[in-house]
């Protein structure tokens, strides 16, 4: 008999495909739960992912099913690989079978109303449950071909950060643990819209000072926004903050920088997002948390510009003029503020 959990993964894109092979691969049994008949057919026939991961070979031990309750049944650890838009429901629908069970969000996004984490969901829809969430710099095609790699695993239940790093560490994975699960999931989701603006960036031509500027200050204002909300700052110097927004605003495999990268090139918004046929979580992120900002009175210029031209019609020239020429303050003021043990939620610069 096993000491370690059967684990199942719901949603089977490319980054719940990439855990299932991962696990898998430890010699965990796990189950990845897909609606695509068709597709997971393909999966189980060719071991690869030909939608989503084409051209990555899965760990033969990798189980595919499209039978929602038959997966739960035997499951003691779900994770979930679900876009946050369709989060909700599918959990509802999963609800029955979860009581009690170790859930593990992996979703980078934020549900309106309510300004609400997927964490902040799952208390919801299954009160019982004990609750983590995944996040870092973790790029799936890179973790699925066996990039070393390191991510964190956020929960105020530390038994189930153990959990999560023993079926999930291995050779090309390094599992942190944090006990900031606000913070963790805060960073994974504000990050994307950045990687858009950074990706518009590259597309443009703009130079390597530009989007080191660009990188440096989004920290600074996601940071901003989080700790007004009430996170741990330093939170966001680790791989789930400042890590997470470094691969995101670099790197083509990711799709908010692709979704950047192709508005950058003078397409639509529309044409951008069908372009990719995957999720990118920043064009709904950007729209709530500009909203909430707004609420909240918290300074986010960056995101207001990158609202502003998506949104509003405003030009490009436009935005970038107003940004550069806005009043010249001091670097890194949040934290110093922070740090001192002077910070206080309404008194934003
Ligand atoms: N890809 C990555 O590198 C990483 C992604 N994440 C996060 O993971 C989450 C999922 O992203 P990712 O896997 O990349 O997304 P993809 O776009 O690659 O895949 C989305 C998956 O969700 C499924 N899905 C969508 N709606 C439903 C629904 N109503 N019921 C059942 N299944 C549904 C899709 O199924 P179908 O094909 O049938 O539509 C598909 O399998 C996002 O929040 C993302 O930010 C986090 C870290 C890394
Ligand atoms: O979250 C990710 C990397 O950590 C994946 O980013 P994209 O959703 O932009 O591909």
């Amino acid at each position: 008999m096993s000491d370690k959990p059967t684990v199942a993964v719901l949603g089977g894109g490319s980054f719940g495909t990439t855990l299932g092979g991962l696990m898998a691969a430890n010699g965990i049994d796990v189950t990845l739960w897909m609606r695509d008949a068709g597709l997971a057919a393909t999966i189980r026939e060719t071991r690869q992912n030909s939608r989503y991961l084409p051209d990555i070979q899965l760990d033969p031990r990798l189980q595919v099913e499209t039978d929602l309750q038959q997966v739960l049944a035997s499951a003691s650890l779900v994770f979930l690989a679900i876009p946050s838009g369709a989060f909700r429901s599918v959990l509802r629908e999963a609800a029955p079978l979860l009581a009690g069970k170790g859930i593990v969000s992996t979703t980078k996004g934020i549900e309106q109303p309510g300004f609400l984490m997927m964490s902040e969901i799952v208390a919801e829809e299954v009160p019982t449950a004990r609750v983590a969430v995944l996040s870092g710099p973790n790029l799936a095609r890179e973790m699925a071909a066996g990039a070393l790699t390191a991510t964190v695993v956020a929960s105020a239940d530390d038994q189930l950060c153990r959990e999560v790093q023993q079926v999930l560490g291995s050779r090309t994975l390094r599992v942190y643990a944090s006990q900031d699960h606000y913070g963790v999931e805060l960073g994974g989701a504000l990050k994307n819209v950045y990687a858009i603006i950074s990706g518009m960036a590259a597309a443009m031509g703009m130079g390597e000072n530009t989007r080191s500027m660009l990188i440096t200050r989004a920290l600074a204002e996601m940071t901003r926004f989080a700790v007004h909300m009430g996170a741990n700052p330093l939170t966001f110097l680790g791989l789930a903050g400042v890590g997470d927004l470094i691969v995101t605003c670099m790197s083509p495999l990711s799709r908010n920088y692709q979704v950047g990268h192709a508005l950058g090139q003078g397409l639509s918004l529309e044409e951008s997002v069908a372009r990719l046929g995957q999720v990118a979580e920043g064009v709904n992120t950007l729209k709530v948390l500009r909203q909430k900002a707004e609420e909240e009175g918290v300074y986010m210029p960056l995101v207001n510009g990158l609202h502003a031209i998506l949104f509003e019609q405003l030009p490009l020239d436009r935005v970038v003029g107003a940004l550069m020429g806005g009043e010249q303050k001091h670097d890194v003021e949040f934290a110093a503020l922070w740090f001192a043990g002077e910070w206080n939620r309404g008194e934003d610069k």
